[in-house]
């Protein structure tokens, strides 16, 4: 029996297994008294009180169903348990029931979440890693200049990262400064040497270490950022500090690892290219004659490395745009190409897209597009929101394809012996605009009168039935969005050594899926609103090409159609999106918000 006694100002329901008072609720039967009836199935009896019945019914109902919905009250009232004698032979209740929907959900979030450039890993590596790495890793510090060719530098808790030895301390005033190696707008490159360098040790080799402006601050951000995701990708990355003690202000120092004296520019301008490559990234001279054949095997696994260490950047949302032969450089110790130069990086995954404005990107290489993102798309407002967003910025814009054009071009200029020079490239590239950068179109116009080294150039990538002209053709593109992915060349019959002939059935279906997906579905769109507009004749109703343009500078009127409205609000939605993202972008272009990140900089006095 349970009774709902009404005393004073509220109703207490009392449990009748353990007599607990389980709620109380304001009372409008201030004094009455009632008694209610526990049924065989759960539900109170009410008493047959003339006049207050229907009221009483109701408020039972609005209690119970109260506490079904929230899940407190009466075991019987939120449990399916029947007669409470028989409570124990009811199956007990499952943890966690798995739905189609939620299933479906699950996938969903969990596919967002790890999608290009990755919001999970994101998060793990910015609170996680970063911090790991901070306590853990070995750091240097400029301790003073003796006369100009000698530094100085700590370091601190060297090899603990290993667990070789303890925390120890070394001065170590040794480091004779070496030869410049390149001077930019931001920053001097000098090599750094070990004047004794002691037998057998493998750590301590050469160095490199730049002394760069502001600016540093953001390439050891991106430095930083690709040593915990691709260390392979870019050169071995050591440290990087703001040394605040010059006169001249702050200045950013980084320290890598010395990787080899040669960038892919030195190589290639050599005219034993591609031959001078060949032991360094095979090992060994193939058993080949030299010519078409041999020269294509080196471009193909120059390029296959070029890419991969590409879809590394890529796949941590990192953009380069600054992608050129100089700035790729032949790892003596790992006998890869690596990437280097990380200054004009962009890092999609928290938002930062920050180009000084003196930083003009090489025109020889950059894409038409010039910027990654498109300029109504800004970089989200915080870095936890930024890379909430990243994965649909990231699709809007497809960022990465601004590098691929420049690898493009580089794949052009080692199979074209005469577009390895800077005149060459800029001349080709003025043909390629004169030709809206269709390479078919600029194919069809200089072959009829191509000299030996541009026919040279054809010929290998026509081997193996056009498969390198049609990768070639997939990268150098007008649109962005037309362009191949990294991870997606990497995977394109180019690199199958067999070529297109041998290919199987299966591959041959990859290759048609792949150039389906290249197709432009911008214009697909397009063709879709034309027949929106199309069908908006007077007969048939709907839009006409110029309703639709007026839509989009009107408000919706309160007398139109729905229809009219729906597409007014639509449009006007839009517009209001833009706005928004653009007044954001002004904003992050301020200064002291595009360098958030210089806070994780560590700073020596
Ligand atoms: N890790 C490295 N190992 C060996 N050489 C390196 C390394 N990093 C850079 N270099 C050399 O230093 C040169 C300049 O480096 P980097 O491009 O990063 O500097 P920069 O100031 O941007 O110069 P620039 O404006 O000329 O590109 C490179 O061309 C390369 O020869």
């Amino acid at each position: 029996m349970a009774t709902v006694a009404s005393g004073g100002a509220s109703i207490a329901l009392i449990n009748p297994c353990n007599s607990q008072q389980l709620i109380k609720h304001p009372s409008p039967f201030l004094g009455t008294k009632f008694k209610l009836k526990l049924s065989s199935k759960g539900s109170p009896s009410i008493p047959k009180t003339p006049g207050v019945l229907s009221l009483k019914a109701q408020l039972i109902d609005a209690v119970r169903d109260l506490f079904v919905g929230v899940g407190v009250g009466l075991p019987c009232t939120v449990m399916e348990c029947g007669d409470i004698i028989y409570r124990s032979t009811l199956p007990k209740p499952d943890g966690l029931t798995l739905t189609v929907p939620g299933a479906i959900l699950a996938v969903g979030a969990l596919s967002y979440l790890w999608a290009t450039p990755g919001v999970a890993p994101g998060f793990f590596d910015m609170f996680v890693l970063a911090f790991l790495e901070r306590l853990f890793r070995p750091t240097f510090k400029k301790v003073s200049e003796f006369i100009s060719s000698f530094w100085a530098f700590i370091f601190l808790n060297e090899d603990l990262i290993y667990g070789q030895k303890a925390l120890f301390l070394v001065l170590q005033d040794d480091f004779v400064l070496g030869k410049k190696l390149g001077e930019g707008a931001f920053g001097v490159v000098y090599k750094v040497s070990l004047a004794n360098k002691k037998p057998n040790s493998k750590k301590e080799g050469d160095l490199v270490v730049k002394k760069a402006t502001e600016y540093g601050a953001v390439e050891i951000w991106m430095n930083e950022r690709v040593r915990r995701a691709c260390a392979n990708s870019c050169a071995d990355f050591l440290y990087g500090f703001l040394e605040g003690s010059s006169k001249k202000g702050g200045e950013y120092w980084l320290v890598w690892r010395y990787e080899g004296e040669a960038t892919l520019s030195d190589l290639m301008l050599s005219k034993e290219f591609p031959y001078n490559v060949e032991t360094m990234i095979l090992g060994e001279v193939q058993n080949l004659p030299k010519g078409l054949e041999r020269e294509n095997q080196i471009i193909q696994t120059i390029m296959r490395q070029i890419l991969f260490a590409l879809d590394g950047l890529h796949s941590t949302g990192i953009v380069h745009r600054d992608i050129k032969p100089q700035n790729i450089i032949f790892s003596e110790g790992s006998r890869i190409f690596k990437i280097i130069d990380l200054g004009a990086a962009a890092d999609l995954r928290v938002g930062i897209n920050y180009i000084p404005k003196e930083f003009l990107l090489d025109p020889r290489y950059a894409a038409p597009e010039q910027y990654i993102m498109s300029t109504q798309t800004p970089s989200a407002p915080s870095a936890p929101v930024a890379t909430a967003l990243s994965p649909v910025l990231w699709q809007m814009n497809l960022p990465d394809r601004f590098d691929i054009y420049s690898a493009g071009l580089i794949f052009l200029q080692m199979a074209f012996p005469s577009l390895r020079t800077d005149s060459a490239l800029i001349q080709f590239n003025r043909q390629l605009k004169r030709c809206d950068y269709d390479l078919v179109a600029w194919r069809n116009t200089v072959e009829p009168r191509a000299s030996p080294d541009l026919r040279k150039g054809f010929e290998l990538l026509d081997l193996d039935n056009g498969i390198g002209w049609e990768l070639l053709t997939s990268m150098v593109r007008y649109k962005a969005r037309q362009r191949i992915s990294a991870k997606a060349a990497l995977a394109h019959p180019y690199f199958d050594r067999e070529g297109l002939l041998a290919l199987s059935f299966v591959q041959k279906l990859k290759l048609q899926v792949f150039r389906a997906t290249q197709q432009d579905y911008g214009e697909a769109a397009k063709w879709i609103i034309n027949l929106m507009a199309k069908s908006g004749t007077e007969k048939e109703g709907g839009f006409t090409e110029a309703q639709l343009q007026d839509l989009r500078d009107i408000e919706p009127k309160k007398k139109a159609s729905p229809q009219r409205n729906a597409l007014a609000s639509a449009l006007k939605l839009q517009r209001k999106i833009v706005r928004t993202l653009n007044e954001s972008m002004d904003e992050l272009s301020r200064r002291s918000k595009s360098l958030w990140w210089s806070r994780w900089i560590p700073k020596q006095e």
